[in-house]
């Protein structure tokens, strides 16, 4: 095993991926870029905040007002309680003459206490519910994308970040927005205070802090450059130990014999992140090194001019006493606002990786058509319709034209990789053609809102999902806004073949399909798959698009679902995708497919007299069943 890590000096894994570049370039924002930038991250906590909730941002900030003022008056009473101590007579009286100073700076501390505890509760309350927010916005979002983007790398390494980070960063923006403004009020009223006292301490405060908000500032870019560089690397690694610790990957894993190949694959990766972790955390100690060397020579610097202004008497002792508490006071503030503005900066970047995440997902946004689908179509018109997946230099689906009938059975047939299943995800509305049509009954799909055009398609999919629902609610959701009683899913479940086996787990139709939870079951790949169809049947639409809805089941269940599938035929249109061409036969329309193209179209005996593709790929399969039979 290794424990050691290499050291390293050639690291091409780091480098910053083409789709982060402008990232890049926005972390290696220089200091006073970065200062320029303050007042839009500002804006930005500010608009998020306010659309989380106006009546609580307001009392925040009306808080943190009413705090700085008073401790404003709290500073201005420490010049009168040195004023009554160092005063001329005996010691009672001065003591008694400083009294209603100290009074004041004893209440102006209670009250501001009140307040900073009361804006920490307004504070509370806001940051759940800006987080809450960012949430739904992205989910809405990422759900509202064209189903194409997600084959995408760049949009899932975007979606990561701003998953990963970015929704986290939206409270935090606010966290430290707040954060900033009770530092920044701390500290006009201190270096009012200042001012007042004597105008030469004021600038001084100032330069005092300058380089330690400099180190804050750059090691919070180091941060971020490395975490950009790393995003890539950080989800291989998250998929690789996912797979090393599921379910479903374990049997295979062990059956391999993977084991020290994975884990070998995932200790590079780890090493290479901890060097550049390593890396990144010596250059930060070096930095925030150099800004308090160079913070504490600022601070040193002001000392020596207030003695000096004391010394040659151009300063008051008790203004000098107020001042050394008010530049203690305003040094505190100062680090602290150069601490909050390196998170706000740091937040912010991870933040514009989650409007960028926002924006791509607008852009790529189905569109939001008026237009409401009907329910149903007679006559279904592909024309001239080609797709590309992003990315691909090849068309999945070339210049296809065709027609379905209503009451049709349609079977898709092909070699592997010969566009059935892009074809039929073109045909159910999930994928839109980068050229050509689909219209129904005329009416071009493009004129229809995506979602109405759904509300009539089924589709049982190649590899469907295993919802962690019980099995009632996997069948159910297929219409889920329909009500439905015990009747209707148990007809849906029997034309799915799923019946028989619903009854025999533990609590039947109420059993939990999920073994991650307590009492949960799992299903055999076949049982998913008639649940799938089940679901299918239950939605009851116009169209049925199966995607080899049977290449999990055994013979019976196979030859019962396609009986049920051509009853179901009737007044609407079947389409399936299958390899067992044995099982199309009986189809009213087989369309061949061959590399995107559609090569044939006919039922079984004419495509059979054509002696083309089908009739070559049909004869292969029918030898291969009398030779082993
Ligand atoms: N998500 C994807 N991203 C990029 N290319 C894809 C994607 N899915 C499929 N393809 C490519 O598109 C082409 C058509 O694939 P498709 O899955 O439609 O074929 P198919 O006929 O259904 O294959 P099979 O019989 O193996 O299911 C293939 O060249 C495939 O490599």
């Amino acid at each position: 095993m290794t424990t050691a890590v290499d050291e390293r000096d050639d690291e091409p894994e780091l480098e910053v991926p083409y789709w982060l570049k402008s990232s890049a370039e926005a972390a290696s924002a220089g200091f006073w870029r970065m200062l320029r930038r303050l007042p839009r991250l500002l804006a930005q906590a500010w608009r998020l905040a306010w659309e989380s909730s106006p009546r609580i941002t307001l009392a925040v900030v009306l808080l943190q007002l009413a705090g700085g003022a008073v401790g404003a008056i709290g500073l201005v009473s420490v010049v009168g309680v040195l004023d009554g101590l160092l005063a001329e007579g005996p010691t009672p009286e001065r003591v008694r003459a400083a009294i209603p100073s100290v009074l004041i700076f004893a209440a102006a501390s209670a009250v501001r206490t009140l307040l900073s505890s009361a804006a920490t509760a307004a504070h509370g309350r806001l940051s759940p519910l800006v987080s809450r927010a960012a949430e739904l916005r992205l989910l809405e979002l990422t759900t509202r994308a064209d189903l194409a983007v997600f084959d995408d790398a760049a949009w899932r390494d975007t979606m990561y970040r701003a998953r990963d980070r970015g929704t986290f960063a939206s409270q935090s923006l606010v966290d430290q927005a707040i954060e900033l403004g009770t530092n920044v009020i701390a500290l006009v009223a201190a270096g009012g205070v200042l001012a007042v006292l004597h105008p030469v301490l004021l600038p001084l405060l100032v330069l005092a802090v300058v380089p330690t908000a400099w180190a804050a500032v750059r090691s919070a870019r180091l941060d971020y450059r490395q975490r950009l560089r790393l995003t890539s690397l950080y989800r291989r690694r998250y998929m690789l130990s996912d797979l090393l610790a599921d379910r479903d990957a374990a049997p295979e894993l062990r059956a391999f014999t993977l084991r020290e190949f994975l884990l070998a694959e995932v200790r590079r990766l780890l090493d290479t992140e901890t060097r550049a972790h390593i890396r990144v955390m010596e250059r930060q100690v070096w930095t925030t090194l150099a800004g308090t060397a160079l913070g504490a020579a600022a601070t040193g610097l002001t000392y020596a001019v207030m003695i000096w202004l004391l010394m040659t008497g151009r300063m008051e002792l008790a203004v000098g006493g107020a001042a050394a508490y008010a530049i203690g006071t305003g040094i505190g503030a100062l680090s602290q606002v150069a601490f909050t503005i390196r998170h706000l900066y740091e937040e912010g970047l991870y933040f514009a990786d989650y409007q960028a995440f926002c924006a791509l997902a607008r852009q790529h946004a189905e569109p939001d058509t008026a237009g409401t689908a009907p329910r149903t179509f007679e006559e279904m018109r592909l024309d001239r319709v080609s797709f590309r997946y992003p990315g691909a230099e090849k068309l999945a689906v070339d210049g296809v034209s065709l027609t379905l009938r209503r009451g049709q059975t349609v079977a898709l047939v092909g070699e592997n990789g010969s566009g059935k299943s892009t074809l039929a995800k073109i045909l159910a509305g999930l994928y839109r053609p980068e050229s050509g049509t689909v219209s129904w009954d005329g009416v071009v799909l493009d004129d229809y809102r995506p979602d109405s055009v759904r509300e009539g398609v089924a589709v049982v999919m190649q590899e469907p999902t295993h919802w962690p629902l019980t099995a009632r609610d996997n069948i159910t959701i297929g219409r889920y806004d329909r009500a439905a009683g015990q009747d209707d899913v148990e007809h849906a479940a029997r034309a799915g073949d799923a019946h028989d086996f619903i009854v025999e787990l533990p609590r039947k139709y109420e059993t939990l399909l999920s073994r991650h939870f307590t009492d949960g079951a799992d299903l055999s790949g076949g049982q998913w798959q008639r649940l799938a169809v089940s679901r299918a049947f239950f939605r009851d639409a116009a169209l049925l698009i199966c995607d080899e809805p049977t290449a999990n089941l055994d013979a019976r269940a196979e030859h019962d679902v396609y009986q049920r599938l051509r009853e179901l035929a009737e007044g609407r249109t079947v389409v399936l995708i299958t390899h067992h061409l044995a099982s199309v036969r009986t189809a009213d329309l087989i369309l061949v497919f061959d590399h995107g193209a559609l090569a044939e179209q006919g039922d079984h005996d004419t495509l059979m007299a054509r002696g083309g593709l089908y009739a070559e790929l049909f004869t292969l399969q029918a030898e291969a069943y009398s030779r082993s039979s």
